[in-house]
């Protein structure tokens, strides 16, 4: 599993989207096999991924699951409401470290839990495209040859590609609107779906067996648009009855639909598989606060039964303050929250949230801090502290301050303090904006702070502010303060504590 040593935006915003009950909507509208257009979101979220993917060329080592469906819904292939309606779905989701080609991806795979299918690992990192990719996705009307290099190209090879055909078409069917030449004859809803059921499992695969499908794809009235038949067939059905077994029906499909979302251009590196992080460091904040620096960190535990007691030991960044073994505080807030769905089907059904609000001696400030938790039943406590490296807080001179910031209709009034008496330095930030539908999907602008006449200087340090989109998902401040340049990424706004 992916190690997560803070602090890596990448992982620590994957693990919030995967994780977290209700924050993203790429792991909440799927679920429940949620209806939508006559058929369901998990539906309209699988197919967008797997065109998005379908511009994979594995020779070249060129496109693959990287967002580039964005650039392509004109296109005859990628015809269909949900494409589109799937894409807004995912729209406030990206951040300056995470692409839309990672929430797709996410999508897929809580579209096939949403239904009732297999848990399919998760990896990060993906690149979005900043053009179209080829126009690979394959055609009903085509011959099974052309089906069969298709995938070639792709990287599946023909027993793999009835296996991915009949993983996707066990949800969803097709729409009469889109596909008039298909769908011929009236269908109720004017969706002909693949399979009689409507969750993810292998009904499509007997069906199509026992002569019962109503897979227009398989018995349409127009032949050449057959193309499931043709897929199904090439191998005189062999590996259609191999997935007769739900069991391997659901292995199959959970470890090709896996390939698939991981199917990326040959330049990009994914993580390892994200699990749920045993501990994870969450909104830490610090910002002056009254003659000393207020310091706010949350330690997420999975939730075991046991009520731990949890210190956190914190370290000066110069001089001496602390004594040997640390300053130290204990909580003063333990929440236990959900979890998603997904990580429910790993075992973990709830978290605890230990929260710290620490009051930091402004001059000698603070360093890097952990943890340590003790489970009061004579073992020795067990010490948090990022794998060996300590959580390190890498400076304290450009600072985001929750408090004196605020929130209006049009967004938020964003207040940082900066440690720099001269009132002159030239704060900016670069905001990642969100919820356009538009191609790029994801933007970003540059803001420019000014001197906040309604905080004077205090604690040594300097306010500045802007007004910040609505439209922001996350915030990177810079400035340069004696010649050093600072940033400061900042992905939420709120904290226990504040
Ligand atoms: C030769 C390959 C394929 C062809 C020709 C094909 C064709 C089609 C067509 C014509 C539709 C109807 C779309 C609509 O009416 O909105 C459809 C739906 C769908 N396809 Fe495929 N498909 C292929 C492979 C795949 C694969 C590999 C997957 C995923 C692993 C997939 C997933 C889906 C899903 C989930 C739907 C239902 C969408 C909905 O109900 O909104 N397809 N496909």
């Amino acid at each position: 599993a992916a190690v997560f040593n803070w602090p890596d935006p990448l992982l620590d915003t994957l693990d919030d989207q995967l994780y977290r009950p209700f924050f993203s909507p790429a792991s909440t509208f799927a679920l429940n096999c949620n209806p939508r257009d006559n058929s369901t979101i998990a539906a309209q979220w699988l197919r967008l991924a797997y065109h998005d993917m379908a511009t994979h060329n594995a020779t070249t080592g060129t496109g693959g699951m990287d967002a580039s469906i964005a650039f392509e819904f004109t296109r005859p292939q990628d015809v269909g409401v949900g494409m589109i309606e799937s894409l807004v779905d995912f729209l406030v989701a990206p951040n300056e470290y995470v692409g839309m080609a990672d929430v797709i991806a996410m999508g897929a795979i809580n579209a096939v839990i949403g239904c009732g299918g297999p848990v399919i690992p998760y990896r990060g990192g993906r690149v979005d495209a900043t053009e179209a990719g080829p126009a690979t996705v394959p055609e009903p009307q085509q011959d099974l040859a052309s089906h069969i290099a298709s995938f070639q190209a792709q990287g599946f090879n023909q027993t793999e590609m009835i296996m991915l055909v009949a993983c996707g078409h066990s949800l969803g069917g097709v729409r009469q609107v889109d596909f008039p030449l298909i769908v011929t004859d009236d269908v109720p809803a004017g969706i002909q779906t693949f399979a009689s059921t409507l969750g993810f499992d292998n009904t499509i695969v007997h069906e199509y067996l026992n002569g019962t499908t109503e897979n227009v794809l398989v018995v349409g009235s127009n032949v050449t648009t057959r193309s499931d038949l043709r897929i199904f067939s090439s191998d005189n059905n062999v590996t259609m009855q191999s997935l007769a077994s739900s069991d391997t029906f659901n292995t199959v499909c959970a470890d090709l639909i896996g390939r698939m979302i991981d199917t990326v251009p040959s330049t990009v590196t994914l993580t390892d598989v994200i699990e749920p992080l045993d501990y994870k460091v969450w909104n830490t904040l610090l910002f002056p606060q009254g003659g000393s620096l207020a310091f706010l960190a949350t330690l997420r535990i999975i939730h075991t039964g046991t009520n731990p007691t949890v210190t956190m030991f914190w370290k000066e960044r110069t001089g001496s303050f602390c004594p040997p073994q640390g300053c130290s505080i204990g909580t003063f807030q333990v929440t236990n929250v959900d979890s998603s769905f997904l990580a429910s089907l790993k075992g973990v059904d709830s978290f605890d949230l230990h929260s710290f609000n620490a009051s930091v001696d402004l001059t000698t400030s603070i360093s890097y801090f952990w943890f340590e938790v003790n489970h009061n039943d004579g073992s020795a406590p067990f010490v948090v502290d990022n794998n060996g490296k300590n959580y390190t807080i890498d400076q304290d001179v450009l600072l985001f301050d929750p408090r004196r910031s605020s929130f209006t209709i049009a967004g938020l009034e964003m207040v940082v303090g900066v440690k720099d008496p001269s009132g002159t330095t030239n704060v900016t930030a670069l905001s990642t904006l969100t919820g356009s539908t538009e191609v790029p999907v994801t933007s970003s602008t540059t803001i420019t702070f000014t001197l906040d006449p309604s905080w004077p200087p205090a604690d040594g340090y300097t306010f500045y502010t802007s007004p910040i989109s609505g439209k922001a998902s996350s915030n990177t401040i810079h400035a340069t303060v004696n010649g050093t340049a600072y940033s400061l990424w900042v992905p939420f706004l709120d904290a226990p504590g504040v």
